[in-house]
């Protein structure tokens, strides 16, 4: 199987990002915490995927500011290519439409959420890309 293409949008705001929690569903990674975003279409670019991602899952705007490197993990059941995305808010009061919550949270609070494995190899640096201090 090729690997999964997934876009994740980190939105900023007054020094917080957006995290959602996946639902308790028992499947896959249940439970986590994540960055909003999801699986890129086919044909579609993927800033495209990350406006479409977050438009669904929060019905939020937002505005790109730069990209991190793009990282490669194996799950059991597939093999994904993680694309992250800094971005502003620029319209939209986020809304859970696919996630039991989300919160604003600090880059010091960050640690305290489960993250999948996946977001490791670049989750500790991710102070260094951030516009201002976000802690
Ligand atoms: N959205 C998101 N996905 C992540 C993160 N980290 C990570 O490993 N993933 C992987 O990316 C996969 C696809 O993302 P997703 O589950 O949000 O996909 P989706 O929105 O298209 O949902 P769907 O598969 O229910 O249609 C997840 O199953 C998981 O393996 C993250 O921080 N955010
Ligand atoms: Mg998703």
């Amino acid at each position: 199987m090729p690997p999964v293409q997934v876009v994740i949008g980190i939105v900023v705001e007054r020094g917080r990002v957006l995290i959602t929690r996946r639902h308790d569903d028992g499947r896959h990674l249940a439970g986590f915490w994540e960055f909003p975003g999801g699986k890129v279409e086919p044909g579609e670019s993927l800033e495209d995927a990350l406006r479409r991602e977050l438009a669904e899952e929060l019905d939020i705007k937002v505005s790109v500011r730069s990209t991190l490197q793009a990282s490669t993990h194996d799950y059991p059941s597939a093999t994904v290519v993680l694309h992250p995305f800094i971005c502003d808010l620029s319209a939209g009061d986020p809304k859970p439409l696919a996630s039991q919550e989300f919160r604003w949270v600090t880059l010091t609070e960050l640690p305290d959420y489960q993250f999948p494995p996946a977001n490791a190899a670049w989750l500790k640096s991710l102070a260094d890309h951030l516009p201002q201090a976000t802690t």
